[in-house]
């Protein structure tokens, strides 16, 4: 059975549409009008080898908030929706993953329970016109719709370029592992009975 998912979101700020393989290759094609982003996803998808198709618009003459915020939302009901109930897999995740100085970690648990810890103190600064303010909008969306723990702490770096990269390299590490079929577990895996 295709874990996938198929999303259309049309705001008034934002029209969005997304599709995700889970089981895929690390094959993405991502044009979200946000430069970075588009880098971000790119190696969100490569490194967590999922299918990845983004395509976006939105009131990004105001700024890139809405946008950005309104993608991780989309993102996070994606991987809700192909996950479907949950059954056999991993749940829990994680990676540690160096990037040139920095060193970045990223815990998850797809628990059903939206909550997110990040640990990642960045300067108010653009990466190139990317307001870094935005990568913790961007993933506080992904949790509150994916339904998942996600804890991000930097562990430490200098360049912000690097620190976010990691971030993202880290997180699709973490939710490549979470999202694994396990023949040895049957149902999800929960806290109540099982485990
Ligand atoms: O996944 P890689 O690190 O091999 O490639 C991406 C990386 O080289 C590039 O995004 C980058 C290099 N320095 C900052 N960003």
């Amino acid at each position: 059975m295709a874990r996938s998912a198929a999303i259309e979101r049309i705001t008034k700020e934002t029209q969005i549409k997304l599709s995700l393989e889970i089981d895929g290759k690390g094959e993405a094609q991502i044009c979200t009008s946000v430069p970075f982003l588009d880098h971000m996803l790119d190696l969100f998808a490569r490194h967590g080898l999922f299918d990845l198709k983004v395509e976006a618009h939105g009131d990004i003459d105001i700024d890139f908030h809405h946008t950005v915020e309104d993608i991780g939302i989309v993102l996070g009901t994606a991987f809700k929706e192909a996950l479907g109930d949950k059954c056999g897999i991993r749940r829990y995740g994680n990676a540690v993953v160096p990037m040139d100085e920095v060193l970045a970690s990223v815990a998850t648990d797809l628990s059903g329970r939206p909550y997110l810890v990040y640990n990642v103190e960045l300067p108010k600064v653009k990466i190139g016109d990317f307001d870094v303010e935005l990568v913790r909008e961007f993933f506080q969306g992904f949790v509150n719709h994916c339904g998942a723990n996600l804890h991000l702490n930097l562990m430490y770096g200098d360049n912000v370029h690097h620190i976010v990269e990691a971030c993202f390299k880290a997180a699709a590490r973490a939710l490549d592992q979470a999202t694994q079929l396990d023949s040895r577990i049957e149902g999800v895996m929960s806290t109540k009975g099982k485990l």
